[in-house]
């Protein structure tokens, strides 16, 4: 566990930022990448602990990678070609792993299992084995959580079905297993969700049709080994992106940033607060790709709804400092889903805020901000990011506006989802 001391930014962030790559696209191309017919290029791949996960998962079944240069390749094989692990399958702290493998591992001719860290550990796995059970799958699960068990088995049918919380990783878990099902699958999901899954399979020949909120996939896992180009992810770029607007004397040019609608809510949010936010040289591939530049701005506070959340999952921490620092009120509702992220992402963001002199109270399903308040940080003042990458690199940028000395604790766990983040803080510090 590391410790800390962050930096205050007397005189603004200034320059340019290459975002790494996407870290839910980087999961995918790995996992569909093992399955396809040919070999798999993956290019700008996010290099983190989340994404060694998913490597480390699939080399254990047999899969091969190579990397050379800039390139990660895949020698993409057959289910009936695979062979068991030798031991169980750590998950390490990624949820996005662990469910997304259930979905892909339903239907293996061996048991796997899984286990993960104690965050992991707490966070709930049986909103996607209590479907994938409807479709066949045999998993067994310690109190709806890890460790899993997934029972070697050889039918798996389709499912029509729609998702109680709106969540990528259950519905692309299901799209997973409904490829493998001898029948048709219907998927239905009450707000839609990033669909990098969707448009992965149509890059690789295999499209799922789209009806409004619900998907249909028919049988049959036929992949066309791609040329995949990673974007830079959204949730990354979102650090930078709020840091550009709340800290003085700040301008900040942010490369190759992926805009998938499905991922750029808070790019709204912010807008409906009162920002500026410019978008230049877009590029539409399978995954849209721009710049961002934003500047210091005042903003003001707003009404976050239920819909709005999917949209901003992951950047929800970011909104609720960027409101700290906004002209009134700003309340968000229907984010009840922070709380099974990798901590209880309400009572962090509120206790940690609160330690620099914030005005956030929490709500059960979300946040209440009285803003703007001079964030100030009496001698030595320790903030931890409890393990939690988000938390970490949030309180990183709430550091750099803070009067004093903030000592972050736990400040590795930002290798999760980027890990050259602390080298990028000093490029821009001016
Ligand atoms: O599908 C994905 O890659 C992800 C989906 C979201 O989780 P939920 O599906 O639990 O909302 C998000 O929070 C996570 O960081 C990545
Ligand atoms: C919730 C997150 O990831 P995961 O669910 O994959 O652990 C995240 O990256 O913020």
């Amino acid at each position: 566990m590391t410790t800390r001391n962050l930096k205050t930014a007397k005189q603004g962030l200034q320059g340019t930022l290459t975002i790494p790559g996407d870290k839910s696209i980087s999961h995918r191309a790995v996992m569909l990448g093992s399955f396809a017919q040919g070999i798999t290029e993956i290019r700008n791949l996010l290099h983190s602990a989340d994404v060694k996960s998913t490597i480390q998962a699939l080399r254990a079944l047999g899969v091969e990678f190579e990397e050379q240069a800039t390139v990660l390749r895949i020698r993409g094989r057959q289910l009936a070609d695979l062979h068991a692990p030798s031991e169980p399958l750590d998950m390490g702290n990624s949820g996005t792993t662990t469910r997304l493998l259930m979905g892909l591992f339903s239907r293996l001719p061996f048991d796997v299992e899984l286990i993960g860290d104690g965050s992991l550990s707490k966070r709930p796995m049986d909103r996607v084995a209590i479907p994938l059970r409807t479709m066949g799958a045999q998993i067994d699960l310690t109190n709806g959580h890890l460790p899993a068990r997934i029972h070697a088995n050889d039918r798996l049918q389709g499912i029509d079905y729609t998702l109680p919380v709106a969540s990528a990783q259950v519905k692309t878990a299901l799209i997973f297993a409904a490829l493998q099902a001898d029948t048709v699958s219907h998927i239905e999901e009450p707000v839609v969700t990033r669909d990098h899954s969707e448009r992965m399979l149509l890059a690789m020949q295999r499209p799922v049709e789209r009806h409004q909120h619900t998907v249909i996939v028919r049988p049959g896992l036929q992949l066309v080994a791609p040329q995949i180009v990673v974007p830079g992810d959204f949730s990354s770029a979102a650090f930078w992106l709020v840091a550009g607007l709340i800290v003085p004397q700040t301008q900040l040019y942010l490369q190759n940033v992926g805009i998938n609608p499905t991922r750029t809510g808070l790019v709204k949010l912010l807008q409906r607060m009162g920002a500026t936010i410019t978008v230049q040289n877009r590029i539409s591939t399978a995954e849209p790709v721009a710049d961002l530049s934003v500047v210091h701005q005042q903003l003001h506070g707003i009404e976050v709804v239920a819909d709005d959340i999917p949209g901003a999952v992951d950047e929800i921490p970011m909104l609720v400092l960027a409101a700290t620092q906004a002209n009134g009120l700003t309340i968000i509702h229907g984010a009840q889903e922070l709380r099974v992220k990798e901590t209880d992402r309400i009572a962090t963001v509120t206790t940690e805020l609160n330690k620099l002199g914030a005005q956030v109270e929490e709500l059960p399903d979300g946040f209440k901000i009285t803003g703007p308040t001079r964030l100030h940080a009496p001698a030595g003042t320790m903030v931890s990011s409890h393990g939690d990458h988000r938390i970490g690199m949030m309180l990183a940028i709430a550091a750099l506006i803070t009067d004093g000395q903030v000592v972050l604790e736990d400040a590795d766990a930002v290798d999760v989802s980027y890990p050259q983040f602390f080298a990028d803080l000093e490029k821009v510090l001016v």
